[in-house]
């Protein structure tokens, strides 16, 4: 398989705190990674980091061969890096369609080529029912997939999900792990996604890269790295003591 993103050697310090400290991986085009940790190991810096939100001390992105580390936000997503927020924040004043109509714009000027795009992509997270409807008013489970929707039309090479399972019950992550599924294997679609839904990393990634205190710790296929004891100790064991998924929120 031929690579697409590559993080090499990436740092990023925060006054004295190493949040991300000199980590590698790379992602195999058409693969789901998934990027696991508890709380505060680097794995949001490490997506900011790659988005050109902020630039690392050392280290740096590639897509395809191309550096991206340097370049804005815009020119991240433009280069071919869609990406989903932890906290999800649609316009919430505008309806579905509207919003997913912002991302395909980006690459698609004119307005009704845009909205035929928007409106596809919105069938394929199976949104397509609600898509006149304001985006405040969708139910959670809704509203996460609106979130990938936005990134999805803006047409990425790679798609970045920040913990898009969380507070979802486990048959609407089952869901979305299906529509996941479905979009890798319809489409092609690379995806590396933050997640601490163990049953959806399970379930859907090829790769696991394993991150505790900014350090990359472990990486391996799930099965591998669920087993490996330095994980069980830093973050699967309480999972597995609580019967909790992870030791996230
Ligand atoms: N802008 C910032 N300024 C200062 N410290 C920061 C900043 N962003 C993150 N940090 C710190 O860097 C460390 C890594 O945070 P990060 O959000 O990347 O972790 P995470 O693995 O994504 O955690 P979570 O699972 O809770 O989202 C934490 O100690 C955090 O407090």
């Amino acid at each position: 398989m031929t690579t697409l993103l590559e993080v090499d050697n990436l740092s990023k310090q925060f006054r004295g705190l190493r949040a991300v400290s000199n980590v590698s991986f790379s992602v195999p085009e058409g693969a789901i990674v998934a990027l696991i940790g508890p709380n505060g190991a680097g794995k949001t810096t490490t997506f900011n980091l790659i988005a050109g939100v902020m630039p690392p001390n050392e280290g740096e992105v590639r897509l395809a061969g191309r550096r991206l580390t340097g370049l804005r936000p815009d020119q991240v997503c433009a280069a071919g890096v869609g990406r989903t927020f932890q906290l999800v924040k649609p316009f919430g004043d505008l309806s579905v369609e509207d919003n997913v109509l912002v991302g395909a714009l980006h690459r698609r000027p004119r307005i009704a080529d845009a909205r035929r795009h928007a409106v596809q992509v919105l069938e394929l997270l199976e949104l397509g029912p609600k898509r006149h409807q304001i985006a405040r008013g969708l139910t959670l489970p809704e509203r996460k997939r609106l979130e990938v929707a936005r990134a999805l039309a803006t047409e990425p090479r790679i798609l970045l999900l920040d913990e898009v399972m969380a507070g979802l019950r486990p048959t609407e992550t089952d869901r979305l792990v299906e529509v996941l599924r479905d979009l890798n294997r319809d489409t092609g679609m690379t995806i590396l996604l933050i997640e601490h839904v163990m049953r959806a990393v399970m379930a859907l990634s090829s790769r696991v890269v394993v991150l505790d205190h900014g350090v990359r710790i472990s990486e391996g296929a799930p099965a591998e790295v669920v087993a490996d004891p330095k994980v069980i100790e830093v973050y699967l064991g309480s999972a597995l003591e609580s019967g909790e998924e992870g030791s996230g929120p």
